[in-house]
């Protein structure tokens, strides 16, 4: 942003969590301006996240309080957004039972020893609160500096868990994961199951720590049919949202490519369902069913886009919103690493002020 660019009034901060026009979305109350926040808000395209992270590996990074805390604040100050995202990664839980695994720079988790067998399965050992006191610390520090922005905590949901575990890292595919699903229901109901109780525990740390809000990734879940996703995955990601049903936090459901995938997500025990941009997002609410409030769905590519497009295209969004029982703004996946800050920064303003009631 140059200097001759006025800057837009900003929404005055909220006092509490409570009162944030995010968690006002979440539970269907009126806002005085559609919320923003971005998947990925934190991270590369930050230039001051590439300097504090300069020579500290990533999982490093989210095992130290202080760097995390200072990680999750940058997009709060740079970009205005109404939420905080935690800063960590959804294999976060599965490196703190023991599990060799790191992430390699631009190409994500990578584990050693995939897991493929029953004897493989008995390494994943349930997640103790100790384990990850590294997280408790940061939520907690991070609650205290956010002040009235609410934290989201997150995880990654077990289907998505168990791709980068039985396929040993990402995948285009999932084929060993789908292999496993058809060929060992018995071994893979075990294995989402024991991923769901792995997870389910590291969301109640965060809450208990003070998060307001959790919300878990299911990002490759749209790789599978409506019905497989029913019958083999869908009971492990709803044991997980009743497992954290008692603390009245907004539950926050994500994947993407899951057009057909919506309304089981939904029925999963989400409060909040998350859509990409490959359905309009009305008929993605339609999809969800009532009662519930729709998360995202602009193209993160849109970003590259000269900025009178990237308002065109918010404003579809915005336009299809209308009328929707709740809608928080967000991308359709992540922050692209190569996106430009100010556009960010821009396109948070410019929902404010078209959203301003
Ligand atoms: C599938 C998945 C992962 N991790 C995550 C998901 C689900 C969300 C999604 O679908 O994008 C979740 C995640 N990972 C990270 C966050 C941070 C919070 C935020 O959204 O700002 C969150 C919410 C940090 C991270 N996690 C990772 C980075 C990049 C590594 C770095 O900065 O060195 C960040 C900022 C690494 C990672 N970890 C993973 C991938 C695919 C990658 C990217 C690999 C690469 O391109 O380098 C697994």
């Amino acid at each position: 942003m140059s200097v001759n660019d006025p800057q837009p009034p900003q929404p005055v901060r909220p006092a509490a969590p409570q009162d944030s026009a995010f968690l006002k979305a979440c539970r269907r109350e009126p806002v005085p301006h559609t919320p923003v926040w971005f998947m990925r808000q934190a991270g590369r395209s930050l230039p001051e996240y590439r300097k504090v992270r300069e020579g500290i590996a990533m999982l490093d990074s989210c095992m130290r309080p202080e760097l995390v805390t200072e990680i999750t604040l940058q997009p709060v100050r740079r970009h205005h957004v109404d939420a905080a995202i935690y800063f960590s990664d959804i294999v976060v839980p599965l490196k703190a039972i023991g599990v060799d695994l790191d992430i390699k720079p631009g190409v994500g988790p990578v584990v050693a020893q995939p897991v493929r067998t029953r004897a493989d399965l008995e390494r994943l050992r349930p997640l103790e609160p100790d384990d990850v006191g590294y997280v408790t610390e940061a939520v907690r520090l991070l609650v205290r500096e956010l002040g009235g922005t609410p934290l989201i905590g997150f995880a990654g949901a077990p289907f998505t868990l168990a791709s980068y575990l039985v396929e040993g890292g990402p995948s285009r595919n999932h084929e060993r994961t789908k292999a496993m699903m058809y060929g060992d229901p018995e071994l893979w109901a075990a294995l989402l199951d024991r991923l769901a109780v792995i997870t389910g525990t590291f969301l109640k740390v965060q809450i208990e720590a003070g998060a307001s809000a959790v919300q878990l990734f299911d990002s490759w879940a749209g790789a599978l049919s409506e019905a497989d996703y029913r019958s083999s995955v869908m009971p492990a990601s709803a044991k997980v949202f009743e497992s954290v049903a008692h603390y009245g936090v907004p539950r926050i459901h994500f994947g993407v490519g899951t057009g057909e995938l919506l309304g089981a997500m939904g029925e999963a025990g989400a409060d909040v369902v998350g859509a990409d941009w490959r359905v309009p997002l009305d008929e993605a609410a339609r999809r969800i069913g009532p009662g519930k409030p729709v998360q995202g769905n602009l193209d993160p590519a849109v970003l590259f886009a000269p900025r009178d497009a990237v308002e065109a295209q918010a404003r579809r969004v915005l336009d299809a919103a209308r009328g929707l029982e709740g809608h928080i703004f967000n991308l359709g996946h992540g922050v692209l690493p190569e996106t430009d800050p100010d556009a960010l920064t821009r396109l948070v303003a410019y929902v404010h002020e078209q959203t301003e009631r």
